[in-house]
């Protein structure tokens, strides 16, 4: 890390630092015009649609991956409460699926008939580079505080005082911009810069990495659910 950016990385938490770095991409991550389109109430609701579809399959390739993490904090974490964050997080994943099923059917989405795209297919591939063994426990979980953040961020912003998001995506909003989502999204950062803190020069490195090939992910998985 540059000099500047290590002493303000003590002071501040080594996340924070990255995003000020990264704030051109943590933007484009979290105010995508998707989003300010639920926001300002514009929204084409194929889009949604089609948004809904394509991360039902999404976060069935996320429960294998936040599990891989769990199973690393496990192994790896020098604090007992890493695996109780961790495990409420792929607890939650539960009701996720239920929540997806229902307004699947609510918005008429079928979702047996739906084949990932392309966009879908290599951030779930990038998900499954990070499962392996091989990965440092620094590095996957700096990965899923990422995931959450941009989520979390996101629905946070059109639930926010002068939004128009429509009523009926106000419980999509909700499920990832409520108070709770919130905190462990804090609970995740917490424990990533806890890590990074004590990482060596070359887990710093790919952690970065891999903070920015999520972003790029979120982006692009954005741009796809818009047609
Ligand atoms: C693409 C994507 N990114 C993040 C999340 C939040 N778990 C999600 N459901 N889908």
């Amino acid at each position: 890390m540059e000099a500047g950016l290590e002493q303000l990385a003590e002071a501040e938490g080594t996340t924070a630092t990255w995003l000020k770095k990264h704030h051109l991409m943590y933007t484009a991550a979290t105010r995508h015009p998707l989003i300010l389109s639920i926001r300002d109430g514009s929204i084409d609701l194929d889009s949604f649609k089609r948004w809904l579809g394509q991360d039902y399959l999404f976060v069935r390739a996320f429960v294998p991956f936040v599990s891989s993490v769990l199973l690393k904090a496990c192994r790896e974490s020098d604090n007992n409460s890493d695996m109780e964050v961790l495990l409420s997080g792929l607890a939650s994943l539960n009701g996720e699926i239920k929540w997806f099923k229902k307004e699947a059917s609510k918005w008429g989405v079928v979702l047996s008939s739906i084949a990932p795209q392309k966009v879908n297919q290599d951030y779930c591939r990038f998900l499954e580079s990070l499962m392996g063994p091989d990965v440092e426990y620094t590095v996957a979980i700096t990965a899923l505080w990422a995931i959450e953040v941009v989520y979390q961020q996101s629905f946070a912003h059109c639930l926010e005082e002068g939004s128009r998001t429509p009523p009926e995506l106000a419980e999509t909003c909700q499920r990832w911009g409520n108070e709770g989502f919130g905190q462990y999204c804090q609970s995740l950062q917490k424990i990533t810069d806890r890590r990074l803190l004590r990482a060596t020069n070359e887990e710093l490195k790919k952690a970065e990495v891999a903070l920015l090939r999520v972003l790029e992910h979120e982006v692009e998985f954005w741009n796809m659910s818009q047609g």
